[in-house]
């Protein structure tokens, strides 16, 4: 469940202040939204992932009023409830997948659970990838194993940054059926943040910033 009311933000020294429309999710609902460059799109996926503090306005994440959270709660709240889906891939280049994943459940305070993570490699089509090093795997295997690593704990919310934008449109459409099928699984709210109009009807929620 996500659930904001009149949030609003500014950043320092600037003089803007952004005012986003309400959103309420209920479970496993997922949500589109759109908006042109610059509109404030990445700095709204900041602050439902607690990224960003509000000026104003509240967030609730599972009944959990994340404004009222200290930096420390709030840490924790973010490892292992939220999953991050970036644009491109913030995979530990010193470790291989497998560590990568690892060390995901690991800052997550989760339990490593191989039969769990090979089920998921499996499922993304990375076994094969399992051992080898980030620099060793194509563009297409870097973006899945970002949903992996997104995913693999098991979050409440999948937030995800242009998951599409920068894709053919085969792998811009597998891509996202990736995410709502990984969302599915883990009964998860997923939110996609974006100006790619074509991934639009996949979506019964939408808002346009
Ligand atoms: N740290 C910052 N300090 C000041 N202004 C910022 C900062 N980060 C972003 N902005 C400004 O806030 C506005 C919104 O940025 P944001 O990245 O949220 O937009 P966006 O909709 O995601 O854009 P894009 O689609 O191009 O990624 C932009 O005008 C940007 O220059």
């Amino acid at each position: 469940m996500v659930q904001t009311d009149n949030l609003t933000f500014h950043y320092k020294k600037a003089e803007h202040t952004f005012r986003f429309p309400n959103i309420a999710l209920k479970e496993q609902e997922h949500l589109l939204i759109l908006g042109k460059s610059g509109i404030g799109k990445t700095t709204l996926l900041h602050l439902l992932a607690g990224l960003l503090k509000p000026a104003s306005g509240a967030l609730v994440i599972d009944e959990v009023a994340i404004n009222s959270l200290s930096h420390s709660e709030l840490d924790k709240f973010r490892g292992q409830n939220i999953g991050l889906v970036f644009q491109k891939s913030h995979a530990v280049r010193s470790l291989n997948v497998l560590d990568n994943l690892k060390a995901r459940l690991f800052f997550s305070k989760k339990s490593i659970n191989h039969t769990i993570i090979d089920s998921l490699l499996e499922q993304l089509d990375l076994t094969e990838t399992k051992k080898k090093q980030i620099n060793e795997l194509s563009e297409g295997q870097l973006q899945r194993l970002g949903i992996a690593m997104a995913v693999v704990h098991n979050p409440q919310v999948i937030l995800a940054d242009e998951p599409t934008s920068n894709l053919d449109d085969e792998n811009c459409m597998a891509v996202l059926q990736l995410l709502q099928q990984q969302a599915g699984k883990n009964r998860a709210n997923l939110i996609v943040i974006t100006h790619d109009i074509r991934i639009k009807s996949a979506f019964k929620n939408v808002i346009t910033l």
